[in-house]
């Protein structure tokens, strides 16, 4: 299948995992990363959270381009009502993973499309359950550095994986954009559509 856009499309992330992901639909996309204050005020569901983080990622970029659309994500991990970000050290990598280790945390992906007359935002949630971790597990994982710039100190798409006994609910959404929901909802929006082939 072949899409095509009349937008200029912007993904305001610098993660590689997204900017993969978002690759998938193979239309001309263009990646600005906004460094913006990743926190949100007031009691937020999870779902709020993530996507009035994901909004704001949108602001600055779509000041700077206001004939773009832009689309911004923010991935969260939810153990009961504790938020488990990004681990700021090795320490914190291994708390968190002690944490998770034989439960159930939720993945919450906020996302937000905004520009040219577009103002649409949603968050998907996947449940993921974590084996019994063993320190040794835990410090081995951690010791490879990949903890530390993913939400909840894993990557379900590399080692940490390993860790993973069972997901209810979108893959992709746990590894920081839920691809294919967004597919849906840009055709909806009429920002993508299929390109009708010529009969060969
Ligand atoms: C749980 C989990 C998170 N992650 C990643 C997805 C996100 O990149 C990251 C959470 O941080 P985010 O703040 O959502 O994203 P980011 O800082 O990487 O990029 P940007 O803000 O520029 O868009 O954690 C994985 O790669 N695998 C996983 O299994």
């Amino acid at each position: 299948m072949k899409l095509t856009t009349h937008y200029s499309i912007i993904l305001a992330s610098e993660s590689p995992r997204r900017k993969e992901l978002f690759s998938k639909l193979a239309i001309p996309f263009e990646v600005q990363p906004a460094k913006i204050d990743e926190t949100a005020e007031g009691a937020l569901t999870p779902e709020d959270l993530a996507i009035s983080i994901a909004y704001k990622k949108t602001v600055p970029i779509v000041r700077a381009n206001p004939n773009a659309i832009v689309i911004g994500a923010d991935t969260t991990v939810h153990l009961g009502k504790e938020l488990l970000g990004k681990p700021t050290n090795e320490e914190q990598a291994r708390e968190y993973l002690k944490k998770l280790s034989g439960r159930t945390h939720n993945v919450v992906t906020g996302v937000s499309i905004q520009g040219c007359g577009t103002s649409i935002s949603f968050a998907e949630s996947t449940l993921v359950t974590f084996y019994e971790l063993t320190d040794e597990q835990i410090d081995a994982y951690v010791a490879t550095g990949d903890s530390l710039d993913k939400a909840g100190a894993y990557g379900i798409q590399t080692m940490g994986g390993l860790f993973v006994e069972k997901i209810e609910g979108d893959y992709n959404n746990v590894v920081g954009l839920p691809i294919s929901r967004l597919f849906h909802t840009l055709l909806t929006l009429e920002v993508i559509a299929f390109e009708k082939e010529l009969s060969k």
